[in-house]
């Protein structure tokens, strides 16, 4: 096959062969530039195929929608016409080109009608772009699309050209590493520093907080807006195309971590801690920004980077609506209503779809984006998940939904699979973003109604008045009669392939709760029991454990946030107290995981089974900053802040890293030792075990494992309850192994193994003479 794989390539020097694209006994090779959005043709692997450049050049020449450049292969059967006409007697090169014609086709549809995800041919599409990102040069693909350039696109595209010229279209990642150093800065060289002038200590809010260990920490997360504050340097804006940034003139307080800029639903509950920290023109200065952009490109884009050319869910019309309510700057809202409709119409106009139902039709709200290629801050992800999938339409549909993944602010989660059976389960690949209707977005729809209703009430504007009710009061039936369960006592996505709810647990169902979509305070009952009874008491994000980070057992703080506040503002006591429940929860893990952290830190995310320990799973490495949880805890600390306490006796253990420490001498000293080791090792058993690539390694699974299993035993040993209660909750979430004992009746000495463990020598020889009693370490 490689001999042939050469012999193909020595054929046509404007091919490239995707080595990964040996597909089904056939050669794939690209036509046009090297790995430029091109074309693919399958080969059958026979060496009396033949493939002239002449030919190509020929073919592409007399059918005029083939570029080079583009790939925009269309019109195949003149294509095929012309090459029976050129090669009449090549049977062989006949069936290539029926091969072709038929790849050709299924490309039509997608080359021709979809853009790619941004214009810049080096930072959204083409061959520099995909040959760096399939390098695979940095951890996080992400790196690279941030990087800044150091000379002009059309430079750095030529460097580009001349570079694989003299590296004859093959060169290794050591080259690709060189050019890329050649030709870009480091990512991150787009700020400058920047001490944000509304910045005040002592803000009023912290005087709410009690319990003064609480308080202490409150005071931490109130100073972490100066670290996380970011002011774009002027050069973006002078020389916007050396910069995937988007300029934005003020300042704006980012998630941390990989996310160096903005995201626009991140900004909803960094607002939200903004305001406590009285840092109103901050805030102010965020909202003209996405003000900006909608002025701009019609809509608040995921991100401040020009390849997140999507939204998120939105959220500036609340936004506003929190900044109004604090400030009461009402000239504010005066001046930008009519951006913050346009925001509204980008979301009606761009993302609605009829669905029938009982006889009657509604509209509905998804996130839809259609543009084609892989994500560029995730390319290579994305390019090697397609490369599953059989024919390119199916690749564009993948595209489409990751892409609408990402707008949802869900990517990715089991909520979008579906596959092509219909069965709501599998893999990333099934995902189908576009073809479920969120609960949540059309609950964001309904609360973005009501409150431009409210605005323009109070502007006298009658008209708008009256469209913006009419909406709310549409959006508000859609979500009864589509969305609820009266049975289940809860709302649920509608899945449009199957034409019907998706049933499984998800914390966004709950989410009209919050806005109030609702009619009657039997609901309210309905839908804490429904909580309750789903084990909700610790609110996962889903039940699902799936591996991507929106699931099972992650919690989120915008998640843990809206429930809450959802619960807590019925004025139902049972709805209350659960949202205090949730709350206290909520604030002990993210504590704890702040004290054993070293240094300090707030996560993105959290495992919700474990208190303490950050989340996982996706394609990243878990974050830490972190605007979004920052802001909801300083909310939960500032609501709840009169009865809430800061968990006892919390280990510092700076162990939030792999134990280099053998695992027997891990548990021995007591039991706050092996809790706190627990806690570690946990955390390193998680991070080596659950999917998330970044720290998957085979070995340090097994002795992570293994350190759990000892730390479990020391500490089940001491008979304290609560103790036993967490480790129960590890246990159910993390893989153990399993105890292996000689003699049943004597367990004083136990080797504890997986079962694939055969090169520890007590586990192997156990195995092997036959002698083995298991039993799970619990
Ligand atoms: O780079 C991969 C993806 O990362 C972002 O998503 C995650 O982080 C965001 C910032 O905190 C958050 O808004 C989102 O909900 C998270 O899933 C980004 O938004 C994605 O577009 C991007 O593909």
């Amino acid at each position: 096959m490689l001999i042939l794989k050469k012999w193909y390539l020595s054929q046509c020097q404007h091919c490239q062969l995707v080595s990964r694209n040996v597909y089904q006994q056939q050669i794939v090779l690209q036509f046009g530039q090297f790995g430029s959005r091109i074309a693919q043709v399958r080969l059958p692997p026979k060496r009396s195929a033949l493939v002239d450049e002449n030919l190509i050049k020929r073919w592409t020449r007399q059918t005029p929608n083939i570029t080079n450049q583009t790939g925009k292969f269309v019109n195949n059967l003149q294509s095929e016409a012309i090459f029976r006409q050129l090669n009449p007697h090549k049977d062989d090169l006949v069936s290539v080109l029926l091969l072709t014609t038929v790849v050709f086709q299924t490309m039509a549809a997608d080359t021709t009608n979809y853009p790619p995800p941004c214009e810049s041919k080096i930072y959204c599409h083409g061959p520099l772009l995909h040959t760096v990102q399939m390098a695979g040069l940095h951890k996080d693909s992400k790196t690279f699309v941030d990087m800044k350039l150091k000379y002009s696109p059309a430079q750095v595209l030529t460097n580009f050209d001349l570079f694989m010229t003299n590296h004859k279209h093959n060169p290794t990642k050591a080259d690709i590493a060189a050019f890329v150093d050649d030709n870009f800065d480091a990512a991150g060289s787009e700020f400058e520093p920047w001490d944000p002038s509304d910045w005040h200590a002592n803000p009023a809010f912290l005087k709410n907080i009690t319990d003064l260990e609480l308080r202490a920490w409150a005071d931490e997360l109130h100073s972490f807006w100066k670290v996380l504050g970011r002011k774009i340097k002027e050069d973006v804006k002078m020389r916007p195309d050396l910069y995937s940034m988007i300029y934005t003139p003020h300042p704006v307080i980012v998630p941390g971590g990989r996310f160096r800029e903005f995201f626009y639903w991140d900004s909803f509950w960094i607002m939200r801690g903004l305001l406590l920290s009285e840092m109103h023109s901050t805030v102010k200065g965020m909202l003209s920004n996405f003000l900006e952009m909608v002025n701009q490109l019609g809509y608040v884009p995921n991100g401040g980077r020009i390849y997140f050319r999507r939204s998120q869910p939105p959220l500036l019309i609340p936004m506003f609506k929190l900044y109004s309510d604090a400030t009461n700057d009402t000239a504010f809202v005066e001046e930008s209503i009519h951006l913050l409709d346009k925001e509204f119409q980008f979301w009606m106009e761009n993302r609605t779809v009829n669905i029938d139902l009982n006889g009657k039709q509604y509209q509905v709200v998804r996130y839809n984006v259609e543009l084609d290629g892989p994500r560029p801050e995730s390319y290579r992800e994305d390019y090697e998940l397609a490369e599953g999938l059989g024919t390119e339409e199916e690749k564009t549909e993948l595209y489409f939904n990751l892409k609408s993944g990402a707008e949802s602010g869900w990517d990715f989660s089991s909520r979008w699979y579906i596959t092509p059976k219909g069965v709501r389960k599998g893999d990333l690949i099934h995902t189908k973003t576009r073809h479920v209707i969120p609960v949540e977005l059309n609950s964001f729809i309904y609360l973005n109604a009501k409150i431009m209703a409210e605005y323009y009430e109070q502007l006298g504007n009658k008209e708008k008045t009256a469209y913006y009710q009419n909406v709310a009061n549409q959006y508000k039936t859609t979500i009864e009669e589509v969305f609820w369960d009266e049975e289940l006592g809860c709302w649920f996505d509608y899945d449009m392939i199957n034409k019907g709810p998706n049933k499984q647990f998800f914390a966004s169902n709950v989410f009209p709760l919050w806005v109030g979509a609702y009619s009657s305070k039997k609901m309210v009952t309905q839908v804490v029991n429904y909580l309750k009874n789903k084990g909700a008491r610790r609110c996962p994000t889903s039940s699902f454990q799936s591996g991507e980070q929106w699931d099972y057992p992650n919690g989120w703080a915008p998640l843990q946030h809206v429930i809450v506040d959802a619960l807590d503002k019925t004025g139902d006591e049972e709805a209350k107290s659960l949202a205090f429940e949730l709350a206290d929860k909520w604030i002990r893990t993210n504590y704890k995981a702040f004290l054993q952290s070293s240094p300090n830190h707030m996560f993105e995310k959290y495992d919700v089974t474990v208190e303490g320990i950050p989340g996982g799973g996706g394609e990243y490495d878990v974050v830490v900053g972190f605007g979004w949880t920052n802001g909801v805890v300083m909310d939960f600390l500032y609501r709840f802040g009169d009865r809430i306490r800061a968990p006892l006796a919390v280990p510092s253990a700076a162990a939030i890293s792999y134990p280099s420490v053998a695992p027997a001498t891990i548990a021995i000293g007591g039991l706050t030792i092996a809790i706190a080791s627990l806690f570690g090792i946990s955390q390193a058993c998680r991070l080596a075990t659950s999917g998330n690539k970044g720290a998957t390694n085979t070995n340090q699974a097994a002795d992570c494992r293994r350190s759990l299993a000892v730390a479990y035993q020391s500490v089940e040993d001491s008979d304290n309850e609560e103790t036993i209660a967490l480790m129960q909750d590890i246990q159910s979430s993390v893989d153990l192994p399993v105890q292996r004992y000689n003699d049943s009746d004597d367990k004083s000495n136990p080797c504890i193994c997986n079962a694939s463990d055969i090169s520890n020598e007590c586990c192997n020889n156990k195995i092997s003479s036959n002698e083995i009693q298991e039993s799970a370490v619990s």
